[in-house]
């Protein structure tokens, strides 16, 4: 067996693929810009949790001890990234009646639940921005002497003041491209405010006594502070989706850099992580699926229309974390289809070793050798997978390998899973563990899933699973006894009701709702 090639992955700092070397041996820190919770998370915003979830099964399988830190932000996040409008959770709360905590909680739960419904895994800790005030008031008060300068609105960071501002977005500095000027006195366009002081005569739901008079926190602030506390400078890498590239992420380096002592982007302890990566928008028709305009779709929307949501996290995977993705119902229905065939190969590769096991037990007595039976192990080791049948396999486990190594490639993972799933004459306890070893890594679940568990079974249907089951049951009685009157009878009732029968499907599948 050839070792796994070295991983890859894409650094938006210079544009390039580069080997992933750890800041600390045997050790992976990763940062990932967590959500502003004043609203539901749509499913484009779930893309970047499904991206940063295979980053992060990806290290783990290589044996890397990941700490993969996720926030969630509950304060600071204005309207306008750049540095204009209202805190997004104040406008929220305001226009709900209730209070901001309560609103953060909402989401925050919201989020959590489409995390655990798409088999994202928990993060060694959700950071919180309000739980860190004291640090970012910390870390703002170390940065201001050479950095910042005061104005009524606020503490603003000066961006001359270091080396490279806005590589990562390759803006034009100078010109501020692309940003808002709306504040009376800041020296470049494209300064930002670090604390955002509260208005005389005005209060906000959230504010905090600091230096710079009452206020707030700027969202770029929050992730610099918490990333830095619970990774430490430099770690090895920083991910959020592409608008983060042209805004937050270049504010967040240029806090890093202050902090960290200046120096340019190509030395990673100063723009305080090695590797910055960003998933690209999954997008509609109209254009990039966003909270903001309003319109955008729920995981749980798709789960109401009958979807498993895991299908939702199969159409990510089809596609390259780096380009686009559509979203369609098209698009959704065929993820849906690949994943019940991958599920509908399993439960035979299951059904076929048990069938081995309980012949051996039946044909041979209890000390001599039987098959072993299968446990699914979490991880990958490829140990579990070594055995007399492993040459057969190996192809389809290098391939794997190979994609995910070359930054993360699970479009060609997919389908390496797809040819081991398919090869011939294997010992089905080895192929399972195969196949399991890879899931770990893409994280669809395969072994717990079952072909019911992917039937398309709308919350407004107006029948039961169990009734249709009855139904059934009796057509098939019916049949047994060669009642073909009652069988279409019964046929017809379905339909009526909305169930389409599908003797035959290759699929194997005996009903679905039309
Ligand atoms: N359409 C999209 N496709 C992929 N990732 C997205 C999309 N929209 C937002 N993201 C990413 O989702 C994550 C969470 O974003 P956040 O909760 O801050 O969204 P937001 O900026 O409030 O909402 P929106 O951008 O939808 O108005 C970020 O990494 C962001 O870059
Ligand atoms: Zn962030």
């Amino acid at each position: 067996m050839t070792d796994a090639p070295q991983l890859k992955l894409f650094n938006s700092l210079n544009r390039q693929l580069e080997p992933f070397v750890p800041v600390h041996e045997g050790e992976a820190r990763v940062y990932t810009c967590g959500p502003t919770v004043y609203n539901y998370p749509h499913i484009g915003n779930m893309r970047a949790y499904v991206f940063a979830d295979v980053l992060g099964r990806t290290l783990s399988w290589r044996g890397y001890k990941l700490t993969h830190i996720i926030n969630i932000t509950d304060v600071g996040h204005l309207t306008d990234d750049a540095d204009a409008g209202e805190d997004k959770l104040e406008k929220m709360a305001a226009k709900q009646k209730q209070s901001i905590w309560d609103i953060a909680e909402h989401y925050t739960k919201a989020f959590k639940d489409d995390i655990s419904a798409l088999n994202i895994r928990q993060p060694a800790q959700w950071s919180v921005a309000t739980d860190y005030i004291a640090e970012m008031i910390d870390f703002a008060k170390k940065i201001e002497p050479k950095h910042c300068y005061q104005l009524d609105s606020g503490l603003y960071f000066d961006v001359s003041t270091v080396e490279d501002y806005g590589r990562l977005a390759r803006a034009v500095t100078e010109e501020g491209e692309g940003r808002i000027d709306t504040v009376e006195g800041k020296r470049n366009a494209a300064d930002f405010a670090i604390w955002r002081t509260t208005p005389a005569g005005e209060t906000r739901q959230m504010e905090w006594d600091s230096p710079w008079g009452r206020g707030a926190p700027g969202w770029h602030l929050e992730c610099s502070v918490m990333g830095g506390k619970l990774l430490g400078f430099p770690f090895d890498i920083h991910t959020g989706g592409i608008d983060h590239r042209e805004i937050h992420h270049p504010n967040e380096i240029a806090q890093n850099q202050a902090y960290c002592g200046c120096g340019g982007l190509d030395d990673a302890a100063h723009s305080g992580a090695k590797i910055w990566m960003h998933n690209n928008f999954l997008v509609v028709r109209s254009g990039k699926m966003s909270k903001s305009s309003g319109e955008f779709l729920r995981l749980q929307l798709l789960i109401d229309k009958g979807y498993s949501p895991v299908a939702y996290r199969m159409m990510c995977l089809q596609a390259h974390y780096r380009s686009e993705l559509e979203f369609s119902w098209e698009g959704l229905g065929a993820a849906l289809t690949r994943l019940k065939r991958m599920v509908m190969a399993v439960e035979q590769l299951k059904n076929r070793h048990a069938e081995l096991v309980s012949a051996s037990r039946s044909s041979t007595p209890a000390s001599s050798e039987q098959p072993e039976p299968f446990v699914q192990e979490a991880g990958w080791t490829l140990k579990q997978v070594q055995g007399d049948d492993w040459g057969k396999l190996a192809p389809a486990i290098e391939k794997f390998q190979a994609a995910l190594a070359d930054d993360l490639n699970t479009s060609i993972a997919l389908t390496a899973l797809e040819e081991a799933l398919t090869i011939k004459k294997v010992d089905p306890a080895q192929k399972l563990r195969a196949v399991s070893a890879m899931d770990a890594v893409l994280g669809l679940g395969l072994l717990d899933l079952a072909r019911t568990d992917l039937r398309i079974r709308p919350k407004d249907a107006v029948i039961t699973e169990a009734e249709i089951e009855d139904a059934l049951e009796r057509r098939k009685a019916a049949r047994v006894e060669k009642d073909f009157a009652t069988s279409d009878a019964i046929r017809d009732e379905l339909a009526a009701k909305g169930v389409d029968v599908m003797d035959g499907d290759p699929l194997g599948w005996e009903w679905k709702l039309a």
